[in-house]
């Protein structure tokens, strides 16, 4: 199959994404496998992923050119000038005029709308970055909204929060291509083995320097047509992901209690620390998402989790003070992640951020009492925002003076550099930021269960 065809699944996907609020994710996952060659199913990922980050800024550069909104156009012809511009503007290995004669070919199929793609996909060709930019001082707001891509909702607080030069700094890091990270079974498999594997398989591997099981690969195509990942030798998980159950830390025999488990990331690295001896009693109030962590678990061959349906703030049946640890892995805004998912920064609404505070402090209040006295409490989450972190915690400690923090230095598998973090870490807790950390945005909190 061509890349001509790529294209045009790109355009069918984006057009669903915006006309039906369809899932970028899902809908590459199921389409992509129709194309048979690597380099295409890579290509239309590029083209989808790419044009949902890019969206504002593309429809900026766009918008010079239109004598009418991109709203008045229809959908799959908005999406046509929208991956013609993003192939011109953002990729190199694409000539521009590639870019716009095969745009030109899919608005074939939209008659009246053929030449309008071609005239103005002809300007931003000669235009280039030659934009007309909002005044960086003037507006800061909508600068960095169009020039970045990211809702000026957003940049709002992270403005007010941390000014233009780091506000600019995150948001350029979140337009970069993720990594892929991976977590060694090490229930079946040594770091240094696996590595060799998938060597062996064709992969490029590089180790983590900040968690023993990490391994950062690329130069692959499709995981699940490897033997290794077959075999259950390891399972894709972020970086900083991997350091909460480090942080945690739990020993061979002991009962933890994970509260918010789907699809089981962390759930079954405790596992693999605890070297599938103890017990995990896996939490989560969706069904089909437990069914997710069952079916990890069975593949990585761990057989010490144990799925319960319920709501973390009822924890039905946990008796009051009876695990070793506890981890509340909270439903969050998951601002950290948004370089990682391409149409995350418009799913999220400012609104839906007002209720979360209030669900995390009620899971993380049940999770607490069942943590037994001497053991241990870890709280994380995948965002940037004060409010579900530092504030969340510094709002529960103050009504559980029995919880003491524990050093995050002598639990995180690296060294805490930034004397920011040290003190934070002193204090229990740790907040992560892609531009600062060159990780995901992620956050963590430890606490020990005391006499009062
Ligand atoms: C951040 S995700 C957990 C990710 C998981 N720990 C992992 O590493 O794979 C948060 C989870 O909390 C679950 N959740 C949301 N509200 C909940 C509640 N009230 N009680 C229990 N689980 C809840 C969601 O279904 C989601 O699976």
């Amino acid at each position: 199959m061509t890349k001509e065809t790529a294209r045009k699944m790109a355009v069918n996907m984006l057009t669903r994404v915006e006309a039906e609020g369809a899932y970028a994710n899902l809908l590459l996952q199921k389409n992509s496998l129709r194309l048979t060659d690597s380099r295409d199913r890579h290509f239309v990922t590029l083209l989808v992923n790419g044009t949902l980050k890019h969206r504002l800024t593309l429809d900026y550069a766009l918008r010079r050119h239109l004598s009418k909104p991109m709203s008045s156009l229809p959908h799959e012809v908005r999406a046509i000038l929208r991956i013609g511009a993003f192939q011109i503007l953002f990729l190199d290995k694409v000539p521009s005029a590639v870019a716009v004669n095969e745009s030109v070919e899919l608005a074939k199929e939209f008659p009246k709308f053929t030449g309008l793609v071609n005239v103005v996909l002809r300007k931003v060709m000669e235009r280039g970055w030659d934009i007309d930019w909002p005044d960086l001082k003037r507006e800061p707001v909508r600068y960095l909204s169009v020039r970045y891509s990211h809702p000026e909702w957003l940049i709002q607080r992270w403005l007010n929060r941390w000014g233009i030069e780091e506000t600019e700094a995150l948001c350029k890091v979140n337009n970069e291509p993720s990594p892929t990270w991976i977590r060694t079974n090490t229930l079946k498999i040594s770091r240094e083995d696996l590595t060799e594997r998938l060597r062996e398989e064709g992969i490029t591997v590089q180790l983590g320097s900040r968690v023993p099981e990490s391994l950062q690969i690329s130069n692959f195509g499709a995981l699940d047509q490897l033997d290794s990942f077959r075999e259950g030798l390891f399972t894709v998980q972020d970086e900083s992901s991997q350091l909460v159950a480090h942080v945690v830390n739990p020993q061979p025999g002991q009962s933890v209690l994970d509260a918010c488990s789907a699809p089981g990331g962390k759930s079954t690295h405790l596992a693999q620390m605890m070297k599938n001896e103890g017990k995990i009693l896996a939490f989560d109030i969706h069904a089909h998402k437990l069914e997710l962590v069952e079916q990890l678990a069975q593949k990585l061959g761990i057989t010490i989790i144990e799925t319960q349906v319920g709501d973390a703030r009822d924890l039905p049946g946990i008796r009051l003070e009876s695990q070793d640890c506890v981890l509340v892995d909270a439903p969050c805004s998951g601002l950290g992640i948004i370089r990682r998912k391409a149409d995350l920064r418009w799913q999220k609404e400012e609104q839906g951020l007002k209720d979360l505070p209030a669900l995390q402090l009620a899971i993380l209040e049940r999770a607490a009492s069942c943590v037994k006295n001497g053991g241990t409490l870890v709280y994380s989450t995948c965002t940037t925002e004060p409010d579900e972190n530092f504030e969340l915690v510094k709002r529960f400690r103050l009504s559980h003076p029995e919880f003491e923090p524990v050093d995050l230095a002598d639990v995180l598998p690296f060294i805490l550099e930034e004397p920011r973090d040290v003190k934070q870490g002193r204090k229990g807790m740790l907040q992560l930021l892609p531009h600062r950390h060159g990780m995901d945005g992620f956050f963590l909190a430890k606490f020990r269960r005391c006499e009062v």
